[in-house]
C-alpha cells in the first residue's frame, strides 16, 4: 500500500455519476499496478478477517465484499455524513464500509444476520465507543421504535432530533424488500445510501411511465422520496466477485407533509397495485373490483384522461387525481 501513496488517488473518479473499474481501468500502467496491487491487499485482509472467524462467504446471505476502500468513501461522501450523525448500516459484513463511517465521526447502528461476522465487526470497532453491533436479520428487526428511541436518546430536551441515515451495500436477494420497508420511514430517517445490482439501481431510479420497467414499486419511490443513481460500481471491486456490476443510488426521503396529497396513503397504494394487476388491461377493467367501469371512466374523463387508459400511461400526479377523483366521487354517491 506504501507503494500507491500519492499515485493511487482514482483519477477515474470524478465528481457526479461516475464508474469504478476495479484494475480495469484506462489509466497509465502505474496507477493500474497500483490499483490491482490495492485491491489484492484489500482481499488479503478481507481473507484474514473472514479467516480469523473461520469464515468461507456465504452465497444465501449475498455476501459479497467490497475491497476498494474509496468506494466506500465515496458511499459515505454520498451520505453527506456530519460528525455526530445516527447511521444505520444494513449488513457490516467485515467491516469496511464501517470503517469509513468510523473515520468520519458518525455513531452507527450495525444490523448483521450472521453471527461470527456480528462477533467480527464488534471486536473490530469495540474500541470507538461509535459502533452497536446487533446480530438480528434485519428485515424482521423493529426498525422504527429502535431508530426512534436511539434518536431520543441522543437529542436535547429542546432541540427537535435530527434524522438518521441508512447506508448499506446490501445482499441482493433482500433489495426490494428494504426499499419497501425503509421508504415511507421518512419521520426517522433523511437519507438512504444502497449499493445494489447496477440493473435494479437503474431500474429504480427511472420512475417514468416510458420505462419498461414501470411498475408500483416506481410510483412508491417517487411519493416517498426523491432518487438519485450516484455512480457505478464494476463486479471486480468485490470478493468474491459477483455476476453483475453493482450501481449506488441515494434516496432523500421525504416527510410526510412534502407526500403527495391524498385522501388515504393505504388506498392510493391499493388503487396503485390493483391498476398494475393487470399492467396491459384499461385501468376501468383492472379496477372493477374497486369501483364499477362507469366510475372509472367518469374519474378518467373528469381527470383530462381518456377512458380507455391502462395504468402504465399514468404518472405519479396522475395516479394522485384518478384515486382523489375517486374517492370524491365515492363519497358525494
Ligand atoms: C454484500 S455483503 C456487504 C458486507 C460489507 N458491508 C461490505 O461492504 O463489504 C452483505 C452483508 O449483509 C449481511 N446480511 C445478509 N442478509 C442480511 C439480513 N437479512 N439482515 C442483516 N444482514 C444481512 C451478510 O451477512 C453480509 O455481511
Amino acid at each position: 500500500m506504501a507503494l500507491c501513496v500519492g499515485i493511487c488517488s482514482p483519477a477515474h473518479v470524478s465528481a457526479g455519476a461516475f464508474s469504478y473499474r476495479g484494475g480495469g481501468c484506462q489509466a497509465s500502467r502505474l496507477r493500474v499496478l497500483c490499483a490491482v496491487q490495492s485491491r489484492e491487499e484489500n482481499v488479503r485482509s478481507t481473507m484474514k478477517a473472514l479467516k480469523s472467524q473461520n469464515h468461507r462467504p456465504k452465497k444465501w446471505l449475498g455476501q459479497h465484499y467490497m475491497v476498494n476502500e474509496q468506494v466506500n468513501i465515496d458511499m459515505v461522501k454520498a451520505a453527506e455524513i456530519q460528525p455526530g450523525d445516527l447511521v444505520l448500516e444494513i449488513g457490516p459484513g467485515t467491516g469496511s464500509l464501517t470503517n469509513a463511517l468510523v473515520d468520519a465521526g458518525a455513531n452507527i447502528i450495525a444490523v448483521e444476520k450472521d453471527p461470527g461476522m456480528a462477533v467480527l465487526v464488534g471486536e473490530r470497532f469495540g474500541h470507538t465507543g461509535q459502533v452497536e453491533v446487533i446480530k438480528e436479520d434485519f428485515v424482521k428487526w423493529p426498525v422504527v421504535s429502535y431508530m426512534q428511541q436511539a434518536l431520543e436518546k441522543r437529542s436535547g430536551a429542546s432541540d427537535p432530533p435530527r434524522r438518521a441515515k441508512v447506508i448499506a451495500n446490501l445482499p441482493f436477494n433482500i433489495t426490494t424488500q428494504v426499499v419497501k420497508q425503509l421508504l415511507p420511514l421518512g419521520s426517522t430517517f433523511s437519507h438512504i445510501i444502497l449499493l445494489l445490482q447496477d440493473e435494479a439501481a437503474i431500474r429504480l431510479v427511472d420512475a417514468s411511465p416510458d420505462c419498461e420497467e414501470y411498475r408500483p414499486i416506481s410510483l412508491l419511490i417517487n411519493f416517498f422520496s426523491v432518487p438519485e443513481y450516484k455512480f457505478r460500481v464494476e463486479r471486480d471491486n468485490f470478493f468474491p466477485q459477483p455476476n453483475v456490476d453493482a450501481g449506488v443510488v441515494s434516496f432523500a426521503l421525504k416527510q410526510e407533509s412534502e407526500y403527495p396529497r391524498v385522501s388515504s396513503t393505504k388506498s392510493f397504494f391499493t388503487l396503485v397495485n390493483s391498476a398494475f394487476n393487470g399492467k396491459r388491461k384499461m385501468l376501468r377493467k383492472s379496477l372493477q373490483h374497486l369501483h364499477t367501469p362507469a366510475t372509472t371512466q367518469a374519474a378518467l374523463t373528469s381527470i383530462g384522461l381518456l377512458g380507455t387508459a391502462r395504468p402504465e400511461e399514468l404518472t405519479l400526479d396522475q395516479f394522485v387525481a384518478l384515486h382523489n377523483a375517486l374517492t370524491q366521487q365515492t363519497t358525494t354517491s
